[in-house]
């Protein structure tokens, strides 16, 4: 038997939690779930499917502003500002979002999560420009990244970052270190073995020369190995594409009838080994008049975008032909010191190619559930 005080006491209470708490969290809940319906119907290239739950590190709604910190698998650090201001005009208040990035302990090689090879069917297109600059962005967007230069016909990485006086050196004589530049890891057979060399090689020697450089280089944690393929679709690329555990390929041209038609002997390489096509990157594509800035397509027009379509791969970017990248590639520059709108198509090109990456990995990954009569 209860006593008036204490009945009224349990009363209170269970008023209290029917409608008070219920109402202190009310407006918190209806709050958080606004924000994570935002998040999650945010969509665009590299987020496909929306920003999920389980990234949401922490977020504090603060009087006059709301600071957000994500913690996303795949290289998109820049991809802060634009979210913040999706958010900022659905929620009526200043939004800031941080985000971290953190590949899962997936490793495809040693402690080497994705290994990403350039290839292009021909020669002189920009294949190792794109590699390096490819290799800077991701760095930019917050990976661990190492460069691979395995061009044995011109091995121009070191010179593309600048490094090309520098010799590995080796504190055990069985592994080499590899040249560091603007925090990426780098390693070319252009540091060991001089150019008039390695150009007789043949598919063999070649192929024998990448294994060693992969195996024997002291590459650490990377999220991103970066491989500088040598041109073309012979013998060669063919074996060293079937000995390196890459998670995909991305394949440079010009949009020139020649170079399309050796991209598509690239495409057709790829297809044959069953690696992953993870776009096309049409490298001069246009350039843009300095005085009137129209664009002009000396090369041709819609080659890469036509090439894309019917092989059903995406196309990645369309980067001009343009004094700054030249100048930026052969003088060992970095991209952050290209002008914004330059920089930005391999910032693009970087936050696909590491979305796609991701999504590629949790589809290979999904375990088929199998119901069978017995
Ligand atoms: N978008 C661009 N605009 C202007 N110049 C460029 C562009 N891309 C590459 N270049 C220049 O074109 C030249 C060839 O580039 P790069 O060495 O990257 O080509 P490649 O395809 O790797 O050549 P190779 O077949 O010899 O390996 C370099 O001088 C480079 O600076």
């Amino acid at each position: 038997m209860l006593h008036n005080s204490e009945a009224f006491f349990i009363t209170r209470v269970r008023f209290i939690f029917m409608f008070g708490i219920n109402k202190l969290f009310k407006k918190d809940n209806s709050d958080e779930s606004r924000l994570f319906t935002l998040l999650e119907g945010y969509k665009s290239g590299v987020f496909p499917l929306g920003i999920e739950h389980e990234w949401v590190e922490r977020y504090a709604d603060k009087p006059d502003v709301l600071d957000i910190t994500l913690s996303v698998p795949f290289a998109v650090q820049s991809a802060n500002t634009a979210l913040a201001t999706y958010l900022s005009e659905h929620l009526d208040k200043r939004v800031t979002v941080t985000i971290n990035v953190h590949l899962p302990e997936q490793f495809k090689y040693k402690k080497i999560k994705h290994i990403v090879l350039v290839a292009s069917g021909k020669g002189g297109v920009g294949k190792s420009t794109t590699a390096a600059f490819l290799a800077q962005a991701l760095v930019l967007e917050g990976a661990n990244v190492g460069v691979l230069d395995a061009d044995i016909y011109g091995p121009s990485i070191p010179s593309i970052f600048g490094v090309k006086n520098e010799k590995p050196s080796s504190k055990d004589n069985k592994t080499l270190n590899p040249i560091v530049k603007d925090a990426i890891k780098i390693q070319s057979i252009g540091f060991l073995v001089p150019a008039e060399n390695a150009t007789v090689w043949r598919g063999p020697m070649a192929s024998q020369a990448l294994n060693q450089l992969l195996n024997e280089t002291d590459w650490g944690n990377l999220d991103y190995l970066i491989v500088d393929m040598p041109p073309g679709t012979g013998d060669i690329q063919l074996t060293m594409t079937q000995k390196v555990p890459a998670s995909g390929a991305l394949i440079v041209t010009t949009p020139q009838d020649l170079a399309l038609a050796d991209a598509q002997k690239g495409i057709a390489m790829f297809n044959q080994v069953n690696l992953p096509i993870l776009g096309l990157i049409e490298n001069m594509s246009h350039f843009l008049c300095t005085h009137c800035g129209q664009k002009n397509h000396i090369f041709g027009e819609h080659g890469g975008a036509e090439l894309a379509s019917r092989h059903g791969v995406p196309l990645l970017a369309e980067v001009p032909l343009n004094v700054a990248i030249r100048e930026t590639s052969e003088l060992g520059g970095n991209i952050s010191t290209l002008p914004a709108n330059q920089a930005s198509n391999y910032t693009a090109c970087a936050q696909l190619v590491s979305s796609i990456l991701h999504y590629q990995t949790q589809a290979t990954s999904t375990v088929d559930i199998v119901i069978t009569d017995d």
